[in-house]
């Protein structure tokens, strides 16, 4: 009897393999980073090769390391960066360009052609989002549209349209499957998350063709098996989920009204809101948890496009700090940042501001300003962008949180974790186990061979390593916040206006 779940969680700054037992323990790990391609200002790319490459043999790695077979592996589980898109020929299995990331600005002046024709309001009814360079759509239609020869060899059909999770799981198949997941296609602003069908209309407006898709499917099935050349076994993949919801069900927020915040590369707080879409009033984005057991429920969602990454780019562009945990060390030398904020919308803000023309930004430099009060003020803007997206989703929902669940890399920080439980007011858990995205891909993917039996069976897995509690009185909270704002003005609109 195969005894372990393989998740492939692929990050966007590394790919990730987890082996986890039936108690959620990992028995099994290996990650590999891979390249991070910025050929212009405000545009990011990945090789989709290089993300098979090392998702490949970090998946062998993992399995190495827990000493184990394929045959002992139940099911594998996927969960991915999101939106971030390929397109590849699918005669040869090449791609035909580079992946376009979730975090890339190029299309930003085709999401401002949508708005001014009108759109926005269709599109934000239909798909949940808001009009932004961040979905998958135009960036297809950009592929189309400045690859050459892409558009004439889409419309042959001989070209095939994916995000992460369906690119891995076409070559875990060699080329046998191309699916995705409700929650993945509902990321697409191609997808209509109410009759759960890709969108005619938006496909039309974006001038892509229909059988460039993949067929999307609930997030806990068996999609296929991989190809036994790989790892010596046909093993099923039977879980996808992008990795926000993937999060959201490793934290086991399965009932409406419950809530997590991944720090990763970016900052993504999730609440579940059952059978019913929320709309949103202030910013968040209405999208798709998962399809399990027969139905779809759905997620409001506040996504801050830079969180960990502006601790690596104290480390690898300003390169004050060596590792990124070791900006704790720094943040805590110093009482406060000496008035300094560092705003860190390098590829514009997401929630719930939405300038794709705001910049990076730091304010409040004195001649005493230290690299330590910057490195603090980084890892506060963490806190702070959260703050403002816990505030629109408390305001939508009509929900006051008792307390956040935190997972993601960068929530091993513990001076963050005590800041942004001072700054909320609101408890913040650290779960024992901080990798929920990976193990809510094998909870979805376990569930689906019976390895597990329901979801009552996995939340009992859950368990809070430390709690943080608010300790800042008010005034001061409202002081910081105060200055907080002060500093996202100025950082709106910079692109354009420079
Ligand atoms: N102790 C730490 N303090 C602050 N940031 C950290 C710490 N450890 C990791 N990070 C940040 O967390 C991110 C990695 O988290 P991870 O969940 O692996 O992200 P992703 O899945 O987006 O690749 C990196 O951006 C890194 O800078
Ligand atoms: O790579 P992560 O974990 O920061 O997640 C990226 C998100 O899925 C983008 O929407």
């Amino acid at each position: 009897m195969a005894r372990y779940i393989m998740a492939l969680d692929q990050g966007t700054t590394s790919s990730r393999c987890i082996l986890f037992n039936e108690k959620g323990l990992s028995v099994g790990v290996d990650q590999k980073e891979f390249t991070q391609i910025y050929p212009k200002a405000g545009w990011v790319e990945h090789d989709p090769m290089e993300i098979w490459k090392t998702q490949y043999e970090v998946a062998k790695g993992a399995i190495e390391r827990a000493n184990i077979t394929a045959e002992d592996i139940a099911a594998i589980g996927i969960t991915n960066q999101r939106e971030t898109t390929v397109v590849w020929d699918k005669r040869t299995g090449q791609p035909v360009y580079n992946a376009i990331v979730w975090q890339c600005r190029r299309t930003a002046p085709i999401c401002d052609d949508l708005v001014s024709r009108g759109f926005k309001e269709k599109i934000r009814e239909k798909t949940g989002l808001i009009v932004d360079a961040y979905f998958s759509g135009t960036k297809v239609k950009w592929i189309l549209d400045n690859v050459e020869g892409a558009r004439e060899e889409a419309e042959k059909g001989n070209l095939l349209f994916g995000n992460i999770d369906t690119w891995l799981i076409w070559n875990l198949t060699k080329g046998k499957v191309h699916v995705t997941d409700y929650s993945n296609a509902s990321r697409t602003m191609l997808f209509n998350i109410h009759d759960l069908k890709w969108d005619e209309e938006l496909l039309e407006i974006l001038n892509i063709p229909k059988a460039m898709l993949p067929e999307v499917k609930p997030s806990s099935c068996v999609y296929g098996y991989t190809d036994p050349s790989l790892f010596g076994a046909e093993i099923p993949i039977a879980g996808d989920a992008g990795d926000q919801q993937a999060a959201l069900f490793g934290q086991t927020c399965y009932e409406p009204g419950t809530a997590k915040n991944t720090y990763g590369t970016g900052c993504f707080m999730l609440m579940n809101t059952g059978e019913k879409a929320v709309e949103s009033k202030n910013g968040l984005l209405t999208t798709i948890a998962w399809g399990i057991d027969g139905k779809v429920e759905y997620a409001l969602e506040g996504s801050i496009f830079v969180a960990g990454a502006a601790i690596q780019w104290l480390r690898d562009e300003l390169k004050i700090i060596e590792t990124s945990p070791e900006s704790e060390k720094y943040a805590t030398a110093v009482e406060d940042t000496n008035g300094v904020y560092v705003v860190p919308a390098f590829v514009g803000l997401g929630a719930p501001y939405w300038d794709q023309y705001a910049r990076g930004t730091i304010v409040g430099l004195t001649r005493g300003a230290k690299k330590e009060h910057l490195i603090r003020a980084t890892l506060e803007s963490l806190a702070y962008q959260t703050y403002d997206v816990l505030k629109a989703m408390e305001e939508d929902s009509g929900i006051s949180l008792k307390a956040l669940k935190v997972d993601g890399g960068a929530c091993a920080n513990n001076f963050l974790m005590q800041f942004q439980s001072d700054i909320l007011g609101v408890q913040v858990d650290r779960p024992e186990v901080i990798e929920t995205t990976a193990l809510g891909a094998a909870y979805l993917a376990g569930l689906a061979v019976g390895y597990w039996k329901d979801k009552k069976e996995v939340s009992q897995n859950w368990a809070v390593s430390r709690s943080f509690k608010p300790g800042m009185d008010c005034e001061k909270r409202e002081e910081l916040l105060r200055g907080w704002h002060e500093a996202v003005k100025r950082s709106l609109g910079w692109y354009k206006e420079s």
